[in-house]
């Protein structure tokens, strides 16, 4: 039995940066299932902890603890206990747990643990993040997923195919994953390659839109790689074979514009009824962004449903060494696993990134910096990049005319997505969706 004091546990959560529901009143903690690692030199147990709410749907969470004679300790803080975490990982590792068992998995083969000192130096990551990320050795990062969900992990199984099933090697390759299997099931932690001296693409992009000058060529030719890298990776989704029935390429059909248009019009509602309090004029021009929708559901179908990386944006990529790498498959986190897990239409990647580069102008031009028409040049070398890199592809639609109406569709799409993410998490920066929808209206 784990040594939790369930007394403890709501407080001790509602410390947890990582803990989301610190504004619910909580009903009940319980432990839903755990394994106890007493062998690993700090004791460390895994506990899976249910927390339901007066209100709301219940929730999971990951509680990594070790003894403590004062309440309960997190043994993340211990760097033994990581070290112990990472060799359950690294060695394949099968622990019973209460009604499961945890189970270690290392794809990364020998050559994934070249340069590894012991003991393996630990350094935690200072980002505000939902999980928890240790680089271990500058060689691995491992994150340490807090709250966890039932069913496949979409970061697990798209990082598990491209590294054994794909020669797509312009990401951080997955290690290794630790799971747990049983009535409780998840995906624990994940191990990836750690990319040294690497800055994320939304960093990257803001300090070039900051300078004073005009966009050169060489921004937009790094702008025609990141498109022809999100190219190679849709190539490589593409490439699944049929008996790969998680990520095999489906064909496009009539009823999944359908579906689409109809879930945009759907959502073009939703986000105009609570937007549209704060900003009036947005609701005269329903009709004619509904438009935009509706011509998704008119285009022919062509080309296929592939998987994608379903959150696309410049917080999604690094550069290093003057290369981009695409990481972070975890998809939009508001999404349930199965919904994520959905093949859909490449373009909808294609829309996240373009999307971002208005974002940066937007947010050079909050910071008092004058704006320099960066976006359509921006957008224009990322499209050229991904159409060379995509070219004659099975999942695009055949004709430029579909593949602008579906392109366009998408940008609403997300344009409404973050609408209501603002709203929720940063209401001073709605403006930046909330104008480009203005602009989308007028057709530009
Ligand atoms: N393989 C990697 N190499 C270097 N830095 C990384 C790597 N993976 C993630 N990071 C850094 O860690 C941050 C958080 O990682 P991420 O996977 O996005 O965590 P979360 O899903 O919890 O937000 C990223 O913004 C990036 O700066
Ligand atoms: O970081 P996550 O993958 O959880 O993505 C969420 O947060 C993003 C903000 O961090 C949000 O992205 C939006 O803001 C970005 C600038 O901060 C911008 O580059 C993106 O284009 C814009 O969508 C993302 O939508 C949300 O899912």
């Amino acid at each position: 039995m784990t040594t939790l004091d369930l007394t403890k546990l709501p407080d001790h959560l509602k410390s947890q940066r990582w803990f989301s529901g610190k504004a619910w009143p909580i009903k009940q903690v319980s432990v839903v299932d755990h394994a106890n690692l007493d062998a690993t030199p700090c004791n460390l147990s895994l506990a899976v902890v249910e927390v339901v709410y007066e209100l709301g749907q219940p929730e999971r969470y990951l509680l990594p603890v070790k003894p403590s004679t004062d309440g309960i300790k997190d043994a993340l803080e211990d760097d033994g206990c990581l070290r112990a975490l990472f060799d359950l990982i690294r060695d394949g590792a099968q622990i019973p747990s209460a009604s499961g068992r945890v189970v270690g998995e290392w794809i990364g083969g020998p050559e994934g643990l070249l340069g590894l000192p012991s003991p393996i130096p630990v350094r935690r990551l200072l980002v505000e993040q939902s999980n928890t990320s240790v680089v271990l050795g500058e060689k691995v990062i491992v994150k340490i997923i807090r709250k966890l969900e039932a069913g496949v992990n979409p970061e697990y199984e798209v990082g598990r195919f491209l590294a054994t099933r794909t020669s797509f090697r312009a990401t951080p390759v997955l290690l290794g994953a630790l799971r747990l299997e049983g009535a409780a099931g998840a995906t624990l932690a994940l191990a990836h390659r750690f990319v040294p001296d690497s800055v994320d693409g939304w960093k990257y992009t803001l300090e070039r839109m900051r300078q004073a000058r005009p966009v050169g060529d060489r921004f937009l030719s790094e702008m025609e790689e990141l498109g022809a890298r999100l190219g190679d990776l849709h190539q490589a989704f593409g490439s699944a074979p049929l008996d790969d029935t998680a990520f095999a390429p489906e064909p496009l059909l009539q009823e999944d514009l359908q579906r689409w248009s109809a879930s945009i019009v759907g959502e073009l509602g939703v986000t105009l009824a609570e937007a549209g309090r704060l900003h009036a004029d947005l609701e005269g021009r329903r009709e004619r962004l509904v438009e935009y929708a509706k011509r998704l559901a008119q285009v022919t179908p062509s080309g296929q449903k592939i998987r994608i990386h379903g959150d696309l944006h410049l917080g999604q990529v690094l550069r290093a060494n003057d290369q981009w790498l695409i990481f972070d498959f975890e998809g939009e986190p508001a999404r349930s696993f199965t919904s994520r897990r959905e093949k859909y239409s490449p373009l909808r990647d294609v829309a996240g990134m373009i999307r971002s580069f208005d974002y940066a102008e937007a947010t050079v031009a909050l910071e008092g910096g004058t704006p320099r028409g960066r976006v359509g040049p921006s957008r224009d070398a990322f499209l050229s990049g991904y159409r060379k890199a995509t070219q004659g592809a099975a999942f695009l639609p055949s004709d430029d005319a579909a593949f602008d109406t579906m392109l366009r569709a998408f940008e609403l799409e997300k344009l409404l997505y973050e609408v209501r993410y603002e709203m929720a998490n940063r209401p001073d920066w709605v403006r930046i969706p909330v104008e480009a929808l203005m602009r989308m209206e007028e057709g530009q």
